[in-house]
């Protein structure tokens, strides 16, 4: 909770209320939702689309809100984090709150109302996942907080597929999963090379808790069934052979960067250091990877 004194009133403007919403998170959030709908074998109306993308949207910057609003005493702490907001004092934490439950309500009443029941549920439990389950039960309490909280994220292709079908199928379940396994080497590529701001603010994450030698060995284990999952619909036939190029070449680079990460330590002469390659690159991948999938389906 935050030592933030509540009372303290400063304007906030629009471009704060943005940044509550961790947008530049979000637009791959939203670009995993859309392919999830786009993969689906149903035409969608475009305005029902248009909606249900908008609700992830809105839903996923609510869930950003509440997570900054129950956070702000960590984000000051934290360097890459301590100009936010609620930190900065430039919004009551107030305002957050009744923006954050406000947009959370919009948005699951509307995918609920315009969308479908089976698109509002799973969207209801996304923001529940990140904002409890990750934000307020994990975060300071365990290693394993991303790896459990991690599931919101992979939540948004079940949602974009449930509005175009009203129902969850194989495929966007494996989606799920490539999401969800792809989460802790994407974060703890990051956590490898801001390890000191955790350890200042005095969170659990694996390189703080565990060490350098365990985080690396752990990337390398969670990219193999992150692998399976990324090239499973293709020999499952879920997918064609657009996708299954697109997601074996792709896999191939993410695992050797992941190899490297998990044998070597940074050397003098390396341009960059492996595991901020390896983060960098993990975002391309989903982006390549869900991309290619809705050209597979279109093409
Ligand atoms: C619990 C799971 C996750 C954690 C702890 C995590 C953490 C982070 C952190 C700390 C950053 C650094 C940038 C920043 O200041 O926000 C970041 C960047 C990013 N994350 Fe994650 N992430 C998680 C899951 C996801 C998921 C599921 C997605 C989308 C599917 C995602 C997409 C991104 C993107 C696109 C960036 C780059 C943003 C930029 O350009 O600054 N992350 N992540
Ligand atoms: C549809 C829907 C509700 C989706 C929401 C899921 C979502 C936004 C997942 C991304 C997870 C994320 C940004 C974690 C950041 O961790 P952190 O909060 O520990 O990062 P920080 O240190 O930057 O605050």
């Amino acid at each position: 909770m935050s030592s933030i004194p509540s009372s303290v009133f400063v304007p906030a403007d629009w471009r704060d209320f943005l940044a509550l919403t961790k947008p530049r998170v979000m637009t791959l959030v939203v670009f995993t939702g859309l392919c999830g709908m786009l993969a689906a074998p149903v035409g969608v109306d475009p305005v029902i689309g248009f909606t249900a993308i908008l609700c992830i949207a809105l839903g996923a910057g609510a869930a950003g809100a509440l997570n900054q609003w129950y956070e702000a005493d960590l984000d000051a702490l934290m360097r890459r984090t301590a100009k936010r907001p609620l930190p900065a004092g430039r919004m009551s934490r107030e305002s957050a709150l009744h923006f954050g439950v406000g947009l959370a309500c919009f948005s699951v009443i509307l995918m609920g109302l315009a969308v479908n029941y089976v698109a509002a549920a799973i969207l209801t439990v996304s923001i529940l996942f990140y904002v409890l389950v990750y934000t307020v039960w994990l975060k300071r309490r365990t290693p394993q907080n991303i790896v459990i909280g991690g599931a919101a994220g992979a939540f948004p292709p079940l949602i974009g597929w449930a509005a175009a079908t009203g129902e969850i199928a194989l495929l966007p379940f494996l989606l799920f999963s490539l999401v969800f396994l792809w989460t802790p080497p994407h974060f703890w590529a990051l956590a490898l090379f801001v390890k000191t701001d955790y350890a200042n603010a005095g969170v659990p994450m694996l390189p703080v808790v565990a060490g350098e030698r365990v985080t690396r060995a752990q990337i390398g284990l969670y990219t193999i069934p992150m692998a399976i999952a990324a090239v499973a619909p293709w020999p499952l036939g879920l997918a064609g052979s657009i996708y299954g190029i697109v997601a074996t070449a792709g896999t191939a680079l993410f695992a050797a960067y992941a190899a490297i990460v998990a044998l070597r330590h940074t050397q003098p002469d390396d341009a960059m250091k492996p595991e901020k390659r390896l983060f960098k690159y993990s975002i391309l991948y989903l982006f390549l990877l869900f991309g290619a999938l809705v050209v597979d389906r279109w093409a």
